[in-house]
């Protein structure tokens, strides 16, 4: 039924061990006090906050190669999965709060367990396509698609706690949007599979309702399928969105973000939308933390169907006086 698949879930998922840097793991509650819950009360179905997931750090966690954490990450994601899984199977449209972007492993993997037709927008300064033999940090969230991808299993190490995935997305199931700092390693990688993706120069030549038209071409003419919205807030221009772990200047507009959610929304196809590398701690004064933290409700809102010409569910007809 048509509001069963409307239900919203919410599931906080304060996390940080894919990076270094503390305070993203605060992501959740600071977009939760931007007023998340409220915001979407006004709309017309039922919204579910499932609270914050509880991730144990396992003490014994040696480096891999020169990956931190890795099972700290692994594990982490693997209760993700299950979560994500359970709300996507109860129909709920699922709203991961993170935390940093190696959470999208668990994310788009539950998903796939309900979904396995399931296609991914990537929106994002950069590609978190490196693996462990071309990541320059080591760090797992910038190595979140690399284990999705069944088209680059024989270049993946066996990583310690990750045993528990099976890769099952192929690279014409993914495209990115907003990319303007790719790692050598990654550029190589985005190339070889012929991954489909649009830079801000693409959005620069083309204009976002081009490169939306385009995305949901490439995704969905073939066949309509769940849409799994995996967005870094880092994908915005730091002037927007400072209070984030790896900022990059030249990013999209705020009518550009809103653009892309108001389109994928408009596809009635969302299924899981991941919002993460929202770090409180990062930004210079409270109004950079709030502002980041209001911007991450405002694309939820619009991915959800909060539309800037408005609308009035609540008015069937203009009111008369007695
Ligand atoms: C690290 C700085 C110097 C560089 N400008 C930067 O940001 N680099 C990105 C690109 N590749 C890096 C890595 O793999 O470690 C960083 C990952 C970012 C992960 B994301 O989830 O925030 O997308
Ligand atoms: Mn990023
Ligand atoms: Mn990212």
């Amino acid at each position: 039924q048509q509001n069963r698949s409307h239900s919203v879930a919410i599931l906080g998922a304060p996390f940080s061990k894919g990076q270094k840097r503390r305070g993203v793991e605060h992501g959740p509650k600071a977009i939760r006090d931007a007023g998340l819950v409220e915001r979407l009360s006004n709309f017309d179905y039922p919204v579910h906050d499932f609270g914050d997931l509880t991730f144990k750090h396992l003490e014994k966690d040696e480096h891999f190669m020169r990956v931190p954490f890795p099972r700290t990450v692994g594990r982490a994601n693997q209760l993700l999965s299950g979560a994500v899984s359970s709300a996507v199977g109860a129909g709920h449209t699922c709203i991961m709060l993170g935390g940093d972007h190696s959470l999208a492993i668990g994310s788009v993997e539950g998903h796939a367990q309900q979904c396995p037709d399931l296609c991914l927008i990537w929106v994002d300064a950069h590609a978190d396509i490196n693996t462990p033999l071309t990541s320059p940090s080591g760090n797992l969230h910038g190595q979140s698609v690399a284990f999705l991808l069944k088209d680059l299993q024989n270049k993946m190490p066996e990583v310690p706690g990750f045993s528990w995935i099976k890769p099952f997305l192929s690279a014409r199931d993914l495209v990115y949007i907003g990319l303007r700092d790719v790692d050598p390693g990654e550029h190589i990688i985005l190339k070889t599979l012929g991954i489909q993706y649009f830079s801000m120069r693409d959005i620069d030549r083309m204009g976002i309702q081009r490169v939306m038209e385009v995305t949901l071409d490439h995704l969905l003419a073939r066949k309509q399928r769940p849409i799994h919205l995996s967005f870094d807030i880092d994908a915005f221009d730091p002037s927007l969105a400072p209070a984030t772990g790896t900022p990059v200047n030249g990013g999209l507009t705020y009518r550009e973000g809103i653009y892309v959610t108001e389109e994928i929304h408009n596809t009635g196809l969302l299924s899981v939308m991941d919002v993460v590398e929202v770090n409180p701690t990062l930004g210079a004064t409270p109004e950079a933390v709030e502002a980041t933290s209001s911007l991450a409700v405002d694309v939820i809102a619009s991915a959800l169907g909060q539309t800037r010409e408005g609308a009035h569910v609540a008015f069937p007809k203009i009111p008369e006086p007695k």
